[in-house]
């Protein structure tokens, strides 16, 4: 159900801890099993060793004597035969195999090892931090010189040479020589001192051969040099490296390095996003500072004159006038939230974006989600109708899609975008109820660090917050989209976010929010 995409979803993650638990569980049988063989082979070992001791000064005596001799030919005949061919170890070890084939389909795949690879760097870079850190467990980031502490989790988990070697690896193989040089500068390190481990794929001679590549494709041949000696230092007889080794001394005569380290280390723009720099500036900065006081950015209590919230007015934070853009603080209750989570989680598959005419996943949307129909469970029905009551929009399918419960993965994003359709092809007008004219995302939990919604133009980043909801118009009265609503939400750097969307469409709605044929309303 969740094959090769865990990374996407918190959730999956967790469903896949509890795989690892019942691992445990197998390798703590078979670890039992093995000792109590090993003990009787140890027992046998005993027995057969005190046996010569016994007899070691009379050895012509001990053998006339018929029990002695008996002994000695039947366990010759019998007994070693049957401690050399046990298959006892054989058995032990089939027995946690077909314990682990039957967990198989539930554990992640190469796909989800590259993706958590993926994200870890994806984080490394939007938050600008300190890789050499981050392998030691903590989240900081360099300005300026100094080290800030973006947020101190309550356990601290290093990786290990193998892990960053794995990361290293994967932007090796993508040819991302960026990442690959900083992650395997830390497998080298942290490999450095310690012996070979049974569950590692890697190694030092590895870390240090993939090293001296990417910084060859970088351009810094005398890196490429050193690391190849050291390299030779452990495999003196590597033809290929000897190889590699001439050729770096002969590039380094013919071209003395001018221009020195690094000038190729450049940041890989996958996915490029023109609007890169601010997108990652707000995400860094929690809520940008609003310096000049705007009058037109207020709080109140509203209920929007609808009766049903005149005993319970919801809390409102107008946070951007152009765009217009409201915080609902505790639009739903804990209770409710939870709820909603739950009932999504066994809807819950990989995320899509629109491309073209279809949808599909795309890295750069990293989460799961599933739609919840108002027969789902009450809660649902019950928030569409508080939407209603705070938006006076109406909110049945299909003037209202079905609401969207969406969960983050490792590093989980979605980059720049915007909900309204920006092409008459998009396979958002199937529901032939016009463009998406709002969003009501309600933020179902808190987040940690990062995860927070940015508004790239408006200038404006909204941390997550429980329970709250944040409300926008994405086109302008006379229909056409409002460049001004490009929004992402930014990684995730720690912490399971759940948000849920409810997409209002333009029809359905010709008496709430009247058209205007101002371009600017
Ligand atoms: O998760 C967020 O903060 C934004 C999500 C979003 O923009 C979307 O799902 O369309
Ligand atoms: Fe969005």
């Amino acid at each position: 159900k969740s094959l090769g995409e865990m990374y996407t979803s918190v959730m999956s993650i967790k469903q896949s801890s509890l795989s690892e638990i019942q691992l445990i569980h197998y390798l703590r049988t078979y670890i039992d099993h093995e000792t109590r063989r090993l003990e009787d082979v140890k027992r046998f070992y005993v027995k057969v060793s005190e046996f010569h001791d016994k007899i070691y000064s009379e050895l012509a005596y001990s053998m006339a004597n018929p029990l002695v001799a008996f002994s000695l030919i039947k366990r010759l005949q019998s007994e070693w035969l049957n401690v050399v061919y046990s298959s006892q170890a054989k058995e032990n070890l089939e027995a946690l195999r077909t314990n682990f084939e039957s967990l198989e389909s539930s554990l992640p795949r190469l796909e989800d090892l590259q993706g958590a690879a993926q994200g870890l760097m994806r984080l490394q870079d939007v938050y600008a931090l300190h890789v050499e850190a981050l392998v030691k467990g903590h989240f900081q980031r360099n300005t300026n010189g100094n080290t800030v502490e973006i947020y101190k989790p309550s356990v601290t988990i290093p990786l290990s040479g193998d892990d960053c070697f794995l990361v290293g690896k994967v932007a090796y193989e993508a040819e991302d020589y960026y990442h690959a040089v900083q992650w395997l500068e830390e497998a080298v390190s942290l490999f450095g001192g310690s012996n070979w481990s049974l569950e590692h794929d890697g190694s030092l001679e590895e870390a240090l051969d993939h090293l001296a590549f990417s910084y060859y494709k970088t351009g810094n041949i005398s890196s490429a040099l050193s690391l190849s000696l050291e390299l030779l230092h452990h495999d003196p007889s590597n033809k290929r490296v000897l190889l590699n080794l001439e050729k770096y001394k002969k590039l380094l005569t013919e071209n003395p390095p001018i221009v020195t380290s690094g000038s190729l280390l450049k940041r890989p723009n996958t996915t490029y996003l023109r609007t890169r720099d601010t997108y990652e500036r707000l995400c860094q900065t929690h809520r940008s500072q609003v310096l000049t006081y705007n009058p037109q950015l207020f709080c109140d209590y509203f209920t929007n004159d609808s009766p049903g919230l005149y005993l319970q007015p919801i809390r409102r934070e107008v946070l951007s006038v152009l765009p217009y853009v409201v915080l609902f603080h505790n639009f739903v209750m804990g209770t409710e939230a939870q709820s909603i989570r739950d009932s999504a989680v066994p809807g819950l598959r990989r995320s899509v974006a629109a491309s073209g005419v279809n949808q599909t996943s795309a890295d750069y949307r990293i989460s799961k989600s599933a739609w919840l129909k108002d027969s789902t469970h009450p809660v649902v029905g019950k928030v569409n109708r508080r939407i209603t009551l705070l938006t006076g929009l109406n909110v049945q399918h299909p003037y209202g899609e079905h609401l969207q419960v969406v969960n983050y993965g490792i590093g989980g994003h979605y980059e720049p975008h915007y909900d309204h359709a920006t092409s008459k092809s998009s396979p958002l007008y199937t529901l032939n109820s016009g463009n998406r004219m709002a969003t009501f995302m309600i933020y179902l939990s808190s987040v940690e660090a990062g995860g927070s919604t940015a508004f790239i133009h408006a200038n404006l980043s909204v941390p997550a917050v429980e329970n709250s909801a944040l409300f926008w118009w994405n086109l302008h009265r006379n229909g056409q989209g409002d460049g001004d609503t490009l929004h992402a939400g930014c990684p995730v750097l720690l912490g399971d976010k759940w948000v849920a969307n409810k997409w209002v469409h333009e029809y359905g709605q010709e008496f709430q929010r009247r058209c205007s044929r101002d371009p600017d309303e």
